[in-house]
């Protein structure tokens, strides 16, 4: 079963992850790596730390000469920054530095954090975790750091994907109240050819808030600046849209079989990620029954629908539609001017440590949002088709082409 696992902190040393259950033989390109990577780190409203890092993924095990050894795949990537944070970040005691965390220097104590911040993880794991001496120890790892292996992992997983022709795409729905025009969004989610596709894909690729419309992207990047110009910060809409799926990944047998359950845990995990819907979502519980099927039709090609109000799920497979997933972000919650809160010290009311902040991170959102589709497809792909070798995978995939058209078109 593929699985994977990451570990680091927002300003240690390294992140890392390690894949198993990767099959063996794929065809992997650092280069599309590392741009999956370094469009995670783009989009209009991003702070000063982007400036900093640059994030090249080391591969580390698991690929020989760029194909895969069906061994654990090691990734590993420095945090540029951890040089401005060596003293705040030593996974060692240092001189000054204990290891109960205590600090001795003026200088290190003005770098502990003893008020949490609203929105932020910082009070609930303060107090899960008995962070009583520094919030730190909760906010490195609470961090959205993270979501960089999240993309290098989603990246492989991505390419076996395309390997079998399928295509996913994350993009910028809405930045405050700027949303994408409805007929942006039908061109980007109706059923095409993968050639149309990528040129859209390398539009979104190519603009500054991942969206398609150069017009809505104007007026996004104007909204930024006066939220940037008001001090605050802003949230959005991003949509992932998957070209390409057979019919029939995921299961209707179980909880936790079913593909939309697993797609929304695992875009839900995104953080400040806090809604998620497939199709026509929540307009779905405003309309007539007769209005939200859609047709089945049986055409020399197989089988297709005349539209997709269930956005390419059904009983918790794929059923042969785009993939249409909707979902919503919240803004950043780290407000420069800081926000109300109590100092665990002394307990009396503050204002929260202000850290330095994106001012938006929606564009980075639909890349990450991107890779965890992947993800949750590619395990999808080889729950049914096997997971040890590529083509094997791949002859599998064709022989359940090949005998379902036979078993109902060809009879
Ligand atoms: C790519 C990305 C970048 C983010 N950047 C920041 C940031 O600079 N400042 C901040 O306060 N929150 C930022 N966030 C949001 C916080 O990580 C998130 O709100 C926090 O960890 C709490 O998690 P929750 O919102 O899922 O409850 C970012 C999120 C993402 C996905
Ligand atoms: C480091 C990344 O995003 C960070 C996510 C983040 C947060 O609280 O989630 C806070 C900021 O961290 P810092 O305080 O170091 O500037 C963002 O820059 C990244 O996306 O790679």
């Amino acid at each position: 079963m593929l699985n994977y696992v990451t570990a680091g902190e927002s300003h240690g040393p390294y992140l890392s992850a390690i894949i198993s259950g990767f099959p063996a033989n794929v065809p992997l390109s650092r280069t599309t790596l590392w741009a999956d990577l370094a469009q995670r780190q783009q989009g209009y409203g991003r702070g000063g730390r982007m400036q900093i890092e640059t994030d090249q993924v080391e591969v580390i095990s698991g690929l020989r000469f760029g194909r895969t050894l069906g061994s654990p795949i090691g990734l590993l990537l420095p945090n540029r920054d951890f040089t401005n944070w060596q003293d705040v970040m030593a996974p060692w005691p240092t001189a000054e530095n204990d290891a109960s965390g205590q600090t001795s220097s003026a200088a290190r104590r003005k770098r502990t954090i003893s008020q949490p911040r609203p929105g932020h993880a910082d009070l609930s794991g303060a107090l899960k975790y008995a962070q009583t001496q520094d919030l730190r120890n909760v906010l490195e790892r609470a961090s959205a750091r993270e979501t960089a292996m999240r993309v290098a992992v989603g990246s492989l997983c991505r390419q076996f994907l395309q390997a079998f022709g399928i295509e996913i795409l994350g993009w910028v729905s809405g930045i405050g109240a700027v949303t994408a025009a409805r007929q942006a969004r039908g061109a980007v989610s109706a059923p095409q050819s993968l050639t149309a596709f990528a040129k859209i894909q390398q539009q979104v690729a190519a603009d500054p808030v991942r969206t398609i419309d150069p017009a809505t992207s104007t007026a996004m990047r104007t909204a930024i600046d006066q939220a940037q110009a008001a001090a605050t910060t802003l949230g959005g809409r991003l949509q992932v849209v998957v070209q390409g799926l057979p019919i029939g990944l995921g299961s209707y047998v179980a909880a936790d079989t079913k593909l939309d359950g697993r797609l929304a845990q695992a875009l839900l995990s995104i953080n400040a990620i806090k809604g998620v819907s497939f199709g026509g979502g929540f307009t779905l519980g405003e309309q007539l029954g007769r209005a939200t099927l859609d047709p089945i039709l049986a055409t020399e090609n197989g089988f297709t629908r005349a539209s997709n109000h269930q956005g390419g799920l059904e009983g918790g497979m794929t059923n042969g539609q785009p993939l249409v997933i909707d979902l919503v972000m919240k803004p950043i919650p780290t407000q420069p001017q800081g926000a109300p809160t109590v100092d665990l010290r002394t307990m009396r009311a503050t204002g929260a440590t202000v850290q330095r902040a994106d001012v938006t991170a929606v564009p980075a959102a639909a890349v990450i949002a991107q890779s965890m589709t992947a993800i949750v497809l590619m395990q999808a792909f080889c729950e049914m088709f096997g997971g040890d070798e590529f083509g094997r995978i791949q002859a599998a995939y064709q022989h359940y082409l090949t005998t379902t058209k036979a078993e109902f078109f060809d009879k």
